[in-house]
């Protein structure tokens, strides 16, 4: 498949809050990467009907009744369709059958499902096989990862924060499904009245992927708001799934932390990381189970 490579889009000054169309070096344009349409049709919905099956099993038994008997009943306009059929948000049944949390424990995102995966169960599944397959060769390295899935609810956001530098590695890579969303992206450094120095915004359809690394991924804050950043309006939203992979931390990082999962070092895990610690923010955010 054709796959188009961009670099950012729409890079804008935050102290004029005047939006601009043109890029300026702000960061190592390599550093953050954008492949608006990635996955076609048939690959999302492989990709979104597996995520669905996984978040659904890890549910309380009382929610998968619920759907169960939703589906046993269902209208014909909520059923959800056949891998191929146009619109992949109709793979979501109504957001009052999932079991969204209202708040993360540290308060970055509202209303949402989440899991850390760690197969796909692909085998049967040659369109999905395909699709994983596809998005490793998009790694920008070949270090181990690790899989989180996060459903937000059509009313969900993300609140600016660094992904947990003590959890995971220099970059991070995100699949969207579904309904479309805005991710902003602003600098760490502020400008002298506290507003972030560089910002800018990247239209996250379905089947697009972005990663962020080194420079980007580490002094830069991402978010996913419910209000259009764009035009500073209410819009309505409906449910999108996040498949986010994010290269393990190194060695030294496991062994000095005492979290384990050892394996025998290389050279590489024993240079200096390349972003001095100066250069890290405070840890915002992280999942729990890598906490
Ligand atoms: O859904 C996304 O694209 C971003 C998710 C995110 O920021 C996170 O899980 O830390
Ligand atoms: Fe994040």
């Amino acid at each position: 498949m054709q796959c188009s490579y961009l670099h950012v889009i729409r890079l804008c000054s935050t102290a004029s809050r005047r939006y601009s169309t043109t890029t300026r070096p702000a960061q190592p344009a390599d550093d953050f990467l954008w492949f608006p349409r990635f996955f076609d049709l048939v690959e999302q919905h492989a990709l979104l009907s597996a995520a669905l099956r996984k978040l659904d099993a890890a549910e309380p038994r009382v929610s998968r009744r619920r759907r169960r008997d939703f589906l046993a009943s269902r209208r014909q306009d909520h059923q959800p369709k056949v891998i191929g059929d146009p619109v992949v948000e109709n793979a979501f049944l109504p957001d009052d059958l999932y079991h969204f949390e209202e708040g993360h424990y540290d308060g970055v995102i509202r209303r949402f499902r989440e899991m850390r995966i760690s197969t796909w169960d692909d085998e049967k599944d040659p369109v999905l096989k395909s699709a994983l397959s596809r998005l490793e060769t998009l790694y920008p390295d070949a270090s181990r990862t690790q899989t989180h899935l996060l459903h937000l609810a059509s009313d969900g956001e993300i609140h600016p924060h660094v992904d947990n530098v003590g959890a995971s590695g220099s970059w991070i890579l995100g699949v969207s499904l579904g309904s479309e969303r805005t991710l902003r992206m602003e600098s760490v450094e502020d400008d002298v009245d506290g507003i972030p120095k560089h910002t800018f915004d990247v239209s996250l359809s379905s089947g697009s992927v972005y990663i962020q690394k080194n420079s980007v991924r580490y002094n830069y804050k991402h978010s996913i708001p419910y209000v259009s950043s764009t035009l500073g309006e209410r819009v309505s939203h409906d449910q999108r799934v996040s498949i986010m992979i994010r290269v393990r931390i190194r060695l030294q990082f496991y062994v000095f932390n005492g979290i384990g999962d050892l394996r025998f070092p290389t050279l590489k895990d024993c240079l200096p990381p390349t972003v001095s610690q100066n250069e890290v923010p405070q840890v915002i955010h992280g999942y729990k189970n890598t906490q």
